[in-house]
């Protein structure tokens, strides 16, 4: 009787004595937990702020022509149009035929966060150390077609790490001859859940690109921004010092006035002749083309697709985006940023006013082009003559 009486006191010792050491491994686990998450967290900001702080410099140090410093602007009268910012028009006019059929599995997969921070999105797996890695998407063009707005705003992504300037690895004598390992050095470090991407405009014409990125990974993903080649070679005039003269694309033959064929900022709008070299290549599916004038008035459903594209987690959403009025431009709003950034002020420069007789020379110059360009997309973009640009 004594005996079974002592053995049920140590049973429930022992049952106290259990639960209390449930309770201290439960607790233990959760505080290590959270000191991991938060280094982890720690480390991929850093990366960022790292990249950023890297652009900043690069791009102060270049000069005013090619400087494309994102600024802070968080005075409250450069974002008077608050409302618009979320206004459910931003989304509409999506062409069903440029989402690629990953989109719908992607959106039901995920749901959109809105007010995220970043640390909440994106996981590092556990016991890496973030490296160098190659790109695995890369951004091929054009130039002044609205390539820096795409590769901050997928920077945003907590899962897209991007070289802060560009890289010119396979336009530039001087860097490819570095070779890859090169290459590799001047890509910010990642996580092997990251994607890392570099914009260099200038590939997208020079002749060793396509087949030396083919050559580097078959299956790297290429983005490539066009644009109105009529606009576009405004946004290229207005770049220009006083210098040069206003209409160097412009020459007389024979008494009339023409366009200049063999213009370098010229030829960069004939997006059909670069395509044909890239498709010896790549086929149209590895290339997203995307249309600059969408991306500057719909940069929600633009980055969307490229998402997709791109085979990304589906976060970004309106709430990444802030309609500056005074700049005429969307702004970005990083997950966990307490103000909107904008890009600098060599993005949205005053283009010179064109009159109707150069204008139509232009557009009637460019069209047998954009039609072969279309044919070959099996899409069109809406490239004629318009008041805005
Ligand atoms: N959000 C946002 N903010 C600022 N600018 C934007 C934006 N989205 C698109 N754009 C357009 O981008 C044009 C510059 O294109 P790029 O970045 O490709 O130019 S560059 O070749 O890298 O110099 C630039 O051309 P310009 O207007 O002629 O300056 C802009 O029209």
């Amino acid at each position: 009787m004594w005996n079974r009486c002592l053995l049920r006191r140590h049973r429930i010792v022992a049952g106290w004595f259990g639960a209390l050491l449930c309770i201290v491994c439960l607790h233990l686990y959760f505080t290590f937990n959270s000191v991991e998450k938060s280094r982890t967290s720690g480390q991929l900001r850093k990366l960022k702020l790292k990249n950023a702080e890297k652009y900043h410099e690069s791009e102060s140090q270049r000069g005013n022509v090619e400087s494309q410093k994102i600024e802070n602007t968080d005075q409250d009268q450069d974002f008077e149009n608050k409302d618009s910012y979320n206004k459910p028009g931003l989304q509409k006019n999506v062409d069903p035929a440029q989402h690629s059929s990953s989109l719908q599995q992607n959106k039901n997969a995920f749901n959109r966060p809105t007010d995220r921070r970043e640390e909440e999105l994106y996981t590092p797996p556990s016991n890496e150390s973030p490296k160098k890695r190659l790109p695995q998407a890369i951004l091929i063009g054009t130039g002044k077609c609205g390539t820096r707005a795409l590769l901050e705003y997928l920077g945003m992504h907590p899962y897209v790490v991007h070289a802060a300037k560009e890289v010119h690895f396979f336009d530039r004598d001087e860097n490819f001859n570095l070779g890859l390992k090169w290459y590799k050095t001047q890509m910010p470090p990642s996580y092997s859940n990251q994607m890392t991407i570099e914009k260099s405009p200038a590939y997208v014409e020079h002749e060793r690109s396509a087949p030396e990125i083919f050559k580097m990974n078959k299956t790297v993903r290429l983005l490539w921004v066009v644009k109105d080649p009529v606009i576009r070679l405004m946004s290229a005039v207005a770049l220009q010092n006083s210098a040069t003269p206003r209409h160097f694309y412009l020459e007389r033959v024979n008494g009339s006035l023409s366009i200049k064929r063999w213009n370098n900022a010229v030829n960069r709008g004939k997006y059909v002749v670069h395509l044909r070299k890239w498709l010896k290549f790549f086929p149209l599916s590895q290339i997203h083309i995307l249309d600059g004038g969408a991306l500057k008035f719909e940069p929600v459903t633009q980055i969307q697709m490229v998402e997709t594209f791109l085979g990304l987690p589906p976060l970004l959403g309106p709430h990444n985006f802030y309609y500056n009025v005074t700049k005429g431009f969307y702004c970005l709003v990083p997950f966990s940023a307490k103000s909107p950034s904008c890009l600098g002020k060599s993005k949205g420069r005053k283009h010179p006013e064109l009159n109707d007789t150069v204008k139509t020379l232009l557009y009637d110059y460019y069209r047998p082009y954009n039609e072969e360009f279309f044919k070959v997309l099996g899409r069109r973009f809406d490239w004629e003559p318009k008041d805005y640009t």
